[in-house]
């Protein structure tokens, strides 16, 4: 066993770890980073950006196909070639992470390409080598997959998120487990281009940890667009035949449903082993981090390993406030009231801060105020693909809005006024009184208002 020293290492180096490790090296710092798999992570590779480049693709098709009583006619015939080829070649690099090594070694960080097993506060080893951290050890350790404990599922050779974006060419069908983000997401491109799609979601409704508005919504445009919905419907059995493809039986579900390719998307789980935990003195359940990312004194989790959100965005602003950290520079504690997050379904569905559900539990006295997109001049204009809405979520003793989900064509990009609504604590008054540009989606927001006003 040999012993090499750092003065911070950097376990993971995804989204979050790189963006550590990187400011941390050019800052003159002597880091060690350790990744087992790709630098960058699961964003470039297999998260956002390959599935935002088949989102662009699958809007692109469902576009044209508004074209008829709109603007004239349009064939539309998909093909997945250059979608899979644009993920390939320019997203990923064929998977190759050696632009990414070259940035992180070139800024000055040493970089270990190995599994990490965390011995304790200051020591990690990867192989035949003990790494100590005289100043700090990062995890960003990512999440993985969770697969569900369901009869037969481990032995078939179900997709995750990696089997879905790697694919060259796309199933004839194919089962989603789970209607959340990935799921939703995924199953409405594959159907975009063709593929038979069935969405399997266990609690009484797609998108179980958004406003029932944008349950309802999706479930109806995916619905419309030929996939079909299963909600409350547990699995209970999974089988696989080399011939027939997948067979799954689900509560609820009359007969067993057949696909030739079946995505698990039941969520994902921080990549922390409950070892690890322990060996650092972290209690084994329950918040792991403070509001300084801290498990311990000169160990923090960033990214999707600290329990926030798993949202590249989440795994930035972290890897900001720890480089402050370790730097010794001032700046403000992690704030997560506000974490933005969006579905990019079409419509998008866009979410800042608390859900109606979720004020209420907190104990606030709530009041809403909602606006269909189509009830606006933008969405009645823009007609063919106008399902959306606003929700706003007030703290009416505040009168401040502590919520608020904005659906609908361009919803991620809505809900930008309306994060800096809730983050900044601007006064509903003041909302009330600014200009909003006609004839936009975002005025929404201002009928919005109205209807929160009328709500009392
Ligand atoms: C299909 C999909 C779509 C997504 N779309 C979006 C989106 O549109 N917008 C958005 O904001 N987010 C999206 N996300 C989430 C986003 O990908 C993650 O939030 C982001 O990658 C988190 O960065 P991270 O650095 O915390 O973790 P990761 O990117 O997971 O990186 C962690 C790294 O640590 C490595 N690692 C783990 N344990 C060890 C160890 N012991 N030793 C060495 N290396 C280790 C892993 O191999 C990995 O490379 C999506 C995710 C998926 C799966
Ligand atoms: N646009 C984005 O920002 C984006 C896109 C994709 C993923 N992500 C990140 O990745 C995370 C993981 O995505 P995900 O879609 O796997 O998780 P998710 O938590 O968003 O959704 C999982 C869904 O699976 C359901 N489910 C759980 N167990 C089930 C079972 N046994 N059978 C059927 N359904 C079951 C849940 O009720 C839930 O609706 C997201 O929470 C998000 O943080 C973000």
């Amino acid at each position: 066993m040999s012993t090499e020293q750092a003065e911070v290492v950097v376990v993971g180096l995804g989204v979050a770890g790189e963006a550590v490790g990187g400011a941390l090296a050019k800052a003159g710092v002597d880091v060690v980073g350790i990744e087992d798999t790709l630098v960058g992570g699961e964003c470039p590779y297999w998260g956002c950006i390959p599935s935002k480049m088949m989102v662009r693709a699958g809007n692109l098709l469902a576009e044209a196909r508004r074209i008829p009583g709109m603007a004239g006619s349009a064939t539309v015939t998909p093909d997945w070639a250059p979608v899979a080829r644009r993920i390939r070649e320019e997203a990923t690099a064929d998977w190759d992470d050696t632009i990414a090594v070259d940035r992180f070694t070139d800024a000055g960080g040493r970089f270990v390409r190995g599994h990490a097993e965390i011995l304790g506060p200051d020591r990690v080893r990867v192989g035949d080598t003990e790494y100590t951290a005289s100043r700090g050890l990062v995890l960003a350790t990512g999440t993985e997959p969770v697969v569900p404990p369901i009869d037969g599922l481990a032995e078939t050779p179900f997709w995750t998120n990696h089997g879905a974006i790697e694919a060259e060419e796309l199933p004839a069908s194919l089962i989603v487990l789970g209607g959340g983000a990935i799921g939703l997401e995924i199953g409405q491109v594959y159907a975009r281009f063709g593929v038979k799609v069935t969405v399997v979601e266990a609690a009484d409704r797609i998108l179980p940890m958004d406003e029932p508005e944008s349950s309802e919504l999706i479930e109806d445009v995916l619905v419309r667009e030929g996939l079909t919905v299963h909600t409350g419907s547990p699995v209970t059995r999974v089988t696989y035949d080399d011939g027939s493809g997948f067979a799954v039986t689900a509560d609820g579900v009359p007969g067993d449903l057949h696909a030739e390719k079946l995505l698990v998307a039941t969520g994902r789980r921080p990549r922390l082993a409950p070892e690890t935990r322990s060996a650092l003195g972290a209690p084994p359940r329950g918040d792991l981090v403070d509001d300084r990312l801290r498990i311990a004194d000169r160990v923090w989790a960033i990214g999707d390993a600290a329990g926030k959100g798993a949202f590249t965005h989440v795994a930035t602003y972290h890897a900001d406030i720890v480089v402050r950290e370790i730097l010794g520079e001032d700046g403000p504690a992690a704030d997560h009231r506000a974490l933005p997050r969006v579905t990019f379904t079409d419509p998008e569905v866009g979410v800042v801060g608390l859900t109606e559900a979720a004020a209420r539990e907190a104990g606030l006295t709530v009041a809403t105020g909602i606006q269909r997109a189509s009830s606006t001049t933008r969405g009645w204009l823009h007609k063919a693909g106008n399902d959306g809405f606003v929700k706003l979520v007030a703290d009416v003793d505040a009168g401040r809005l502590v919520g608020a989900t904005a659906a609908g064509p361009h919803g991620g990009e809505v809900l930008g006024a309306l994060s800096v609504a809730v983050h900044a604590r601007v006064p509903i008054t003041e909302l009330e009184s600014m200009i909003y540009a006609y004839p936009t989606f975002h005025r929404g927001i201002h009928e919005a208002l109205k209807d929160l006003r009328s709500a009392g």
